[in-house]
Formats: structure tokens, C-alpha cells, sequence
């Protein structure tokens, strides 16, 4: 079989969404031998179709050629019981490896689809004694406020399993913008000496062992805005903005740098009002198109990983989940 160009999406893994034990090994099974058609040019576009419609009703994995892996979910439901398993896999790899798993939350609708790690099994089989929470960015406002990243997440999640306290790195909500930036910085660059963090071999950044990333309808993520000057910072770590087009106005953010020097970063977007920054932030779309803030994320040595539903799916070339 001769290898078909058209496949727009390079679509070489398929797998059945849930299930365990047995349909695990299949997953992987699929999965490999998959990857190793493709690999020796045997990927057709008749094959690809044939597993999208084979996998409508299911999730869909696709390997992406340099977008990394898109996870389409057929609701919030499954969206949100594979992105707890596998955040719940991350954390394991990280704490045998390192003994610590180092995550940066966001805020946005991110929180409520992390809620299942709160549920069984998750709560008793994570090791939560080994998280450190950071934020990828936060709104500068009082932490009790309804529009703080750090209450949100603490509301949702971190009062309902056994974090320790101390291992919670929010900003200092009594400075201004600037100054809890750059305070931010100084405490990941302790923690960075500590290994708590570990750093990057190919850059002076921090490498967190996970970033979290929601995304808006204009293409954000953290507080990395369209066209804003905060996308060419390369020196700092972190940063700050006074002029937010979503409110509120002022917010701490990582830089790209940072961003791209983790392990490995996540982006969920969902509902139909994403699908036009989905399809730009992953297709092949050309110079002419704007470059959205979730384009740039690309992490140099890092794992990238969507998770969409269909319907923010539904704009991306080759789709069938509109
Ligand atoms: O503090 C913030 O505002 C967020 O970190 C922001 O980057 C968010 O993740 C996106 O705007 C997506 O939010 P939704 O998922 O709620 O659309």
C-alpha cells in the first residue's frame, strides 16, 4: 500500500475510550501496530476514514505529525474520565521516576473537568503526599475572590484530597501584578535549586513535570493573549499583564519558554465557540493565518496532548465529528 498524502490528519491510533484490563492491552496492541504501518508508509486515506467512522461514538486518539496527540471525546463526560486517567498516569510516572509530580493548573472550565480525581479511585490511588501545585497563570485579585485560579482549584479539588498545604504555590495576592510575578519566579527558582522542579537540559527553565492548559475562543492559554508582547518574553519565567481582553485585567502568566520546557503539557478546549481556534492551533493553516497563543505551544522535548470534544473538534481538516 502506497502512503497517501491527503491523510490530513496522519491518523494512525484509534482506541476504544474506557474500559481496562483486557482493552488496555488492546489499546496498546492497536496502537503499535498502528504506529508501525504508518511508520513504513502502509497509512491510506481510505484507512484513515475508515477509523474515524469506526470510532464514531467512541473517542478517537490521533497522532498528529507535529501537533502532537488529539484526543476527541464524544462529551464532557469521557473528556473528563480520560483526562483524570491520564493526568493520574502522569503523576505516577513522575512520582516513580522522581518521586515528585510538579503540576501547573490554569483556571477556566480546565477545573471542573479535573473534578473525578476527587472520586474514586483516584483519591485513594494517587499519591498525593508527592504533589506540588503551581499555577501556568492566575488573575491578580484577592485569593477568596470569586475570580482566583487558586479558590477555584482549592474549592474544586484541592480541599477534597490529601495535598499538603505546604506543597501549594499560589502568588502572593498582596502585591501588585509586577511584583507577584516576579515574586513567583524567585519561588519557582528555589524550588528549581531543590529539584522540586527540575529543570530543563536544553534551556535554563523549569521543567515542570505537567502544565494544564485551558484555551479561549480567541486561541489563548494561561494569559498568553493574541498578539499581546508577552508571546516574545524569553528571559523571564514568569510574567505579568495589566490588560487582559477577558477580565480581570491583570494576571500573572509562564512564558512561552517555560510552557515549552515541561514534560508534558495538556490543552483541553471544549464546545462549538473553540473549534475555529482548534482548527488553527492544529492544522496546517499557512503563514497567512493568524498565529494563535495555543499554536506556539510546542514543547521542545516535552509530550503534547489535546483534549477536545467533537464539537471543538469540528472544524479540524478531516473531521467527521461535526
Ligand atoms: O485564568 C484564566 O482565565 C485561564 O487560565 C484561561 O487561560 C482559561 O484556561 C481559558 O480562558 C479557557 O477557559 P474556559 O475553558 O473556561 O473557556
Amino acid at each position: 500500500m502506497a502512503k497517501d498524502s491527503k491523510t490530513s490528519l496522519d491518523v494512525f491510533i484509534i482506541v476504544i475510550c474506557g474500559g481496562g484490563g483486557w482493552m488496555e492491552e488492546l489499546k496498546t496492541t492497536i496502537a503499535d501496530m498502528i504506529s508501525s504501518a504508518q511508520a513504513v508508509g502502509w497509512m491510506t486515506e481510505s484507512r484513515a476514514i475508515l477509523y474515524v467512522s469506526l470510532a464514531r461514538g467512541m473517542a478517537l486518539f490521533i497522532k498528529h505529525k507535529d501537533r502532537g496527540e488529539l484526543r476527541v471525546h464524544e462529551n464532557l463526560d469521557e473528556l473528563s474520565t480520560d483526562l483524570v486517567d491520564y493526568i493520574a498516569e502522569l503523576s505516577e510516572l513522575s512520582v516513580k521516576e522522581r518521586g515528585i509530580f510538579a503540576i501547573a493548573l490554569s483556571g477556566g472550565s480546565l477545573i471542573s473537568l479535573m473534578r473525578k480525581l476527587c472520586e474514586a479511585p483516584y483519591n485513594k490511588t494517587i499519591d498525593w503526599a508527592k504533589w506540588y501545585i503551581f499555577w501556568a497563570d492566575e488573575r491578580v485579585v484577592a485569593k477568596s475572590h470569586a475570580d482566583s485560579n487558586y479558590k477555584l482549584a482549592k474549592d474544586n479539588i484541592l480541599l477534597k484530597v490529601p495535598i499538603v498545604p505546604s506543597h501549594v504555590h499560589s502568588i502572593n495576592d498582596s502585591l501588585s501584578a509586577e511584583e507577584a510575578a516576579d515574586e513567583y519566579e524567585f519561588v519557582i527558582r528555589q524550588l528549581v535549586r531543590t529539584r522540586v522542579v527540575s529543570v530543563s537540559e536544553i534551556s535554563d527553565c523549569p521543567k515542570f513535570d505537567l502544565i494544564l492548559l485551558g484555551m479561549g475562543p480567541d486561541g489563548h492559554v494561561a494569559s498568553l493573549f493574541p498578539n499581546h508582547p508577552v508571546l516574545d518574553e524569553k528571559d523571564e519565567w514568569v510574567t505579568f499583564i495589566t490588560d487582559s481582553p477577558k477580565p480581570p485585567p491583570e494576571r500573572i502568566t509562564f512564558t512561552l519558554p517555560v510552557i515549552n520546557s515541561a514534560s508534558n503539557v495538556i490543552v483541553v478546549a471544549t464546545g462549538s465557540s473553540k473549534a475555529e481556534a482548534v482548527h488553527l492551533a492544529v492544522d496546517d493553516v499557512g503563514l497567512d493565518s493568524p498565529l494563535l497563543p495555543a499554536r506556539m505551544v510546542h514543547p521542545a522535548k516535552g509530550k503534547l496532548v489535546w483534549f477536545f470534544d467533537k464539537l471543538a473538534a469540528s472544524k479540524l481538516e478531516g473531521s467527521q465529528f461535526s
